[in-house]
């Protein structure tokens, strides 16, 4: 166990100091490329400034005859462009048990450290895979002469990482966040969906039979509605619980079926109703989906508006359009308007749709 007053220190001499709080940067879309793919690489400079993040990536999804290619054209893509005030560089490494975690790390840390601003760690299984990665990444940044600390945010994407969640969101002061890795996560609980993400048209609720349908219609089966239930409702749940009590951000994860963009929109917004702050983007058809979900709607900006100017100094009860509005209620639309107030800061667009709705 480390003491609560080491928290803070740093793990190898001439590492930066760990932050005390994670900064609260938007990260409303984590846009996922593949460094090694020519064109891919090739709108990266062009998407800078209109996505929160963008996250070159070197795990699943890149050829493993490709890996070091990858490593190489995210080291190149970061030295070759300014990366401006409003969006940051990620990378998701290998996972620690791969032949090229180590390299993955070694290479980006001391080459490109000073722009990297968050490594993802695939499959994570508990705090131990993290404190690995806590020490390796105090190494090199001291060996990199870097002066503020990288963060670490870890994908869900395993039973043990579920179980272990609360533990791998306290295990360091570099932890920013958790993403839910839907694909591998099925396959290690041994669901049966063949999915990235998203509902399953068989994972539902039928609405009872009828008493009346009269004489020779057999209740059972005649038709009745169906609802489809939210696979993901659980695990994301629980996911921002412990995100939340741990003062880190929780982010949907992947939506694979890229031309059902109103399903994907759907998962986005589920998943910022229950706390989430973002998604991944694997398309650029996604980016646009991510922005107007995780930004709260003028609408909802307005009426928190009102209520915090309608509760005074924040304590009591009122009545606002047939509803009840305390201290309580005064707290959920404080996250809103913090919320609004945070993105659009870097957003002239929505700070001017803000300001002009009306409640
Ligand atoms: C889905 C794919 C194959 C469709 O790629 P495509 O080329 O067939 O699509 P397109 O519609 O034809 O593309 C149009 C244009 O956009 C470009 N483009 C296309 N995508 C991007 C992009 N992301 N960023 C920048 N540009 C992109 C593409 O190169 C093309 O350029 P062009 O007009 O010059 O021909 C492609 O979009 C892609 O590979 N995306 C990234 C996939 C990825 O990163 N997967 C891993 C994350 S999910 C995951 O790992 C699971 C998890 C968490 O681990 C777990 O649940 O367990
Ligand atoms: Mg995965």
């Amino acid at each position: 166990m480390r003491s609560a007053k080491d928290f803070f220190a740093p793990l190898a001499v001439g590492a930066p100091a760990p932050v005390r709080e994670v900064p609260a940067r938007p990260s409303r879309m984590i846009h996922f490329f593949d460094p090694s793919n020519p064109k891919m690489a090739a709108k990266v400079p062009g998407m800078v400034g209109t996505v929160d993040v963008l996250l070159g990536n070197l795990e699943d999804a890149v050829k493993a005859e490709s890996k070091e290619a990858a490593r190489q054209g995210l080291v190149d893509i970061a030295r070759a462009t300014d990366l401006g005030e409003q969006t940051q560089l990620w990378t998701r490494i290998n996972s620690l048990d791969s032949p090229w975690a180590l390299d993955d790390l070694t290479t980006l840390v001391t080459q490109i450290g000073e722009k990297l601003d968050v490594v993802m760690v695939p499959k994570v299984q508990g705090a131990e895979d993290i404190h690995y990665v806590d020490r390796l990444l105090a190494q090199l940044e001291a060996k990199a002469g870097l002066t503020r600390p990288i963060l670490v945010h870890a994908i869900l994407e395993t039973a043990r990482g579920m179980a272990n969640v609360e533990e791998i969101c306290g295990a360091s002061p570099r932890m920013q966040g958790i993403s839910l890795g839907p694909a591998d996560l099925a396959a290690d609980r041994r669901m049966k969906t063949t999915r990235v993400g998203g509902g399953h048209p068989g994972y539902l609720v039928r609405e009872d039979p009828s008493r009346d349908l009269g004489e020779g219609v057999d209740p059972v089966t005649a038709p009745r509605s169906v609802h489809q239930q939210d696979l993901w409702h659980y695990t994301i749940a629980r996911m921002v619980d412990a995100c939340a009590m741990h003062g880190i951000f929780p982010y949907y994860g992947p939506f694979g079926d890229i031309k059902d963009v109103v399903a994907c929109e759907d998962q986005f917004r589920n998943a910022f109703l229950l706390g989430c702050v973002g998604a991944w983007s694997l398309h650029p058809v996604q980016v646009d989906i991510a922005k107007r979900v995780f930004s709260p709607s003028a609408e909802d900006v307005a009426h928190a508006r009102r209520v915090k100017e309608a509760m005074g100094d924040g304590t009591g009860a009122v009545m606002l359009d047939g509803k009840m509005e305390d201290d309580a209620s005064l707290k959920q639309c404080l996250v809103i308007l913090e919320l609004a107030d945070r993105l659009s800061a870097g957003d002239p667009e929505l700070a001017e749709l803000y300001a002009t709705q009306e409640a």
